[in-house]
């Protein structure tokens, strides 16, 4: 047959298979596949697709053997790499298939379907039953030259089992590697029921091979090795759990603090290159949207590279940022909001121009935990015919610097902030601004969808956080901030990098155990088990997550994740950490609806609402349902049905706040909003107006 008409055949059947694929008809389309490959076996994606296809089918030897078909024409295919790692895991062979999904993120690292279906596995191999992973140790003496160990075994060896060597800590991966595909090749399986003395051997061996890969690994500064050693041996779930307690009885500090960092589990977060968004081909354009739709659809979270942002304006903002908050808190709280302020409880996101100092959160002795300098130095003049200025709304937002000049003075004793927080507040604009197309067209919107709607001066502040040296320990329930999401439409954070990564004392998401996916606070009402995985910035990266506000215009599609910033781990108290977050907002106005519902008919998870009802808290003013705005703010404290705040933070006192609302708490019910156009908005005085319940630390 000649070459063309079998390519025509070829790919005919494989089409056909795919529509049998669509139709769920797997056998069909198996049949199709196998069809397909007898005209032309060196299509590498029809290899593939008959592997999905046997796995549906539950066939995942089959499946197995197409995968390393297609992986033998191209070892760099993902997608056989991962069904190969899928098939693996269906036969149980959990650590090839951690092995072989972790090859599959090296070539598409970030891809959180693989991410998700590593961490199932590697959940498995941990808790895979004894005999799976049990071979009998035989200590060889150290003098005994390699080759010998048949001989110098001490136990016979029974029929239908094979010995291996395996040499203990091995210096080359590699190496390491194909000792052991050796001896999981040998089938060693002896129904061995080990002794105390050997459980414990057992155990010493791992930690010992651990402690040097830890240590060689913070040597060398290669996290990769840390984190990736550290997932796959830690079995505990919290960093701050000390394992050196379990080593020895008395365990030095240096040894505690190692476990701890050690045991510390990092998020893998996907990094997307602004540079290739906005000067890239088309191809590499769409990639940087599908992957921020994807890790906002799985895990809440990115990481910007080649942000084109100058680093020394990051820089200088940080060292002026510490000079001003190195003054003595007198002088800081100069800069308290003024008496008669236009009262917002939620100072990140509706600051006016200027700038003002907030404490956030302290320790029962007073220490400070965190606290913040905001600061909005745009220079857009407000059109005061326009109502958007001067409504009464927009006054509050708008005219506070004739009413407040104040807020226009900055400390003589930090020359430099002013210029160098003007300077950042310029440039975050700008990469807002990207960022707003970037999620417009992960949303699935018009690119512009959300530069429409932030035609006006920006609202939202650089909300510059520091977190303070902790000299004395402010006790296990405290964190730097508690839990919580953000409500605002997006952040953009930057940081010092004061070792985060060894104090432990950064960002922190909430995932799934079991999925490894973000959650939004919902996990303990619907019982899922979670974990906290710390962030770790690389240089040069903005770190985003989403807000409420994107998760309701997205209907759920992107995720808002639960996050806080943990205290260091003893040792490292004296580091301090300085973030730059800009919280970004559309204009006040706009009205936060699903827009494609109503192209799609999908049903809308949230009622309407708009950006000023959500964010501008305590405000006096009648647009507003006080009950519904309380309700909203809340619940970013996650609280659940039956009114307790969830065990993820710290306790607060409920009771109070239910009587201060004159309503049980719920973070399930207060999804309707009202409805309504602007105009209507302002005739929709329910209540009459009133101050927040309770002020406590807020976050973005
Ligand atoms: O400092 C950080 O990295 C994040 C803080 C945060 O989540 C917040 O203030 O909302
Ligand atoms: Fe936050």
């Amino acid at each position: 047959m000649a070459c063309a008409h079998k390519k025509h055949m070829a790919d005919s059947e494989k089409e056909k298979g795919n529509e049998a694929f669509y139709a769920k008809d797997f056998e069909e389309a198996e049949a199709y596949y196998t069809r397909s490959l007898q005209y032309m076996a060196d299509d590498v994606s029809t290899w593939s697709n008959r592997a999905l296809v046997r796995l549906k089918l539950q066939k995942p030897e089959a499946a197995l053997q197409d995968c390393e078909h297609a992986l033998a024409l191209n070892s760099n295919y993902v997608k056989a790499l991962h069904r190969k790692g899928k098939a693996l895991y269906e036969m149980q062979r959990y650590d090839d298939a951690v092995r072989t999904f972790q090859q599959a993120l090296l070539l598409s690292p970030g891809n959180s379907q693989i991410n998700g279906d590593l961490m199932v596995a590697r959940r498995k191999l941990r808790d895979a039953p004894q005999e799976v992973q049990s071979c009998r140790i035989e200590e060889l003496p150290d003098d005994e030259p390699v080759g010998n160990a048949k001989n110098a075994a001490s136990v016979p060896l029974r029929p239908g089992y094979t010995r291996v060597e395996i040499e203990e800590d091995s210096d080359s991966e590699e190496e390491e590697r194909s000792q052991r595909r050796r001896a999981e090749a040998a089938l060693c399986k002896w129904p061995l029921k080990r002794s105390a003395a050997v459980r414990t051997k057992l155990r010493w061996l791992r930690i010992r091979r651990l402690l040097r890969r830890c240590t060689s690994s913070l040597l060398r500064g290669h996290r990769w090795a840390l984190t990736t050693w550290t997932r796959a041996l830690s079995s505990r779930d919290s960093p701050r759990n000390c394992m050196g307690v379990t080593l020895a009885n008395q365990p030095s500090e240096y040894e505690c603090l190692f476990f701890q960092v050690c045991f510390a589990k990092f998020a893998d977060i996907s990094q997307v290159s602004i540079a290739k968004f906005t000067d890239g081909t088309a191809e590499e354009r769409e990639q940087q949207v599908q992957k921020l739709r994807n890790a906002f659809e799985t895990q809440g979270m990115v990481v910007l590279m080649d942000t084109g942002f100058p680093e020394d304006v990051v820089e200088k903002t940080i060292q002026r940022s510490r000079d001003f908050f190195a003054l003595p808190r007198a002088a800081k709280e100069h800069f308290f909001e003024p008496p008669g302020y236009p009262p917002r409880s939620y100072g990140a996101v509706t600051t006016p121009r200027g700038k003002h100092y907030m404490l956030q959160q302290s320790d029962d002795s007073g220490n400070i935990l965190n606290e913040w300098l905001l600061v909005r130095n745009t220079t857009v003049q407000s059109d005061m015919k326009d109502p958007y200025y001067s409504s009464d709304e927009g006054r509050e937002f708008f005219s506070s610097e004739s009413k407040h000049p104040e807020q226009q003075e900055w400390p003589d004793q930090v020359p430099g902030l002013q210029e160098a927080t003007a300077a950042y507040y310029v440039q975050v604009q700008k990469l807002a601004n990207t960022m707003y197309r970037l999620f417009a067209l992960a949303m699935g919107e018009q690119e512009d969808f959300f530069i429409s709607r932030a035609k006006r001066a920006p609202i939202w502040p650089v909300t510059i956080a520091h977190y303070p040296p902790q000299l004395k320990d402010p006790g296990e329930r405290k964190a730097r901030i508690q839990p919580h999401w953000d409500r605002t439409l997006f952040a953009l954070i930057t940081t010092s990098d004061r070792g985060d990564e060894e104090s432990n004392g950064g960002l922190q998401i909430l995932v799934d155990k079991e999925t490894g996916e973000g959650v939004d606070g919902r996990a303990e009402v619907e019982g899922r088990a979670t974990e906290w995985q710390s962030v770790v910035r690389p240089a040069g990266g903005f770190v985003v997550n989403c807000g409420e506000m994107m998760s309701r215009w997205s209907n759920g599609r992107l995720k808002h994740v639960v996050h806080r910033v943990q205290n260091p781990v003893p040792g490292h108290a004296d580091a301090d950490r300085i973030s730059l977050m800009a919280y970004v907002l559309p204009d006040y106005d706009a009205v936060v609806e699903c827009e494609h519902c109503k192209r799609d008919g999908s049903k809308p998870l949230y009622d309407k609402t708009w950006v000023g009802e959500m964010m501008n808290w305590a405000s006096k003013l009648p647009i507003y349902n006080k009950t519904k705005q309380d309700l909203m703010r809340m619940a970013q404290g996650l609280y659940t049905r039956s009114g307790s705040q969830t065990k993820l933070g710290e306790p607060t006192d409920v009771k109070s706040l239910e009587q201060a609302l004159q309503a049980p708490i719920s973070i399930l019910d207060i999804g309707p909003l009202h409805n309504g156009t602007w105009e209507e908005k302002q005739s929709l005085a329910q209540q009459p107006p009133g101050g927040s319940a309770v002020r406590r630390g807020e976050a973005g």
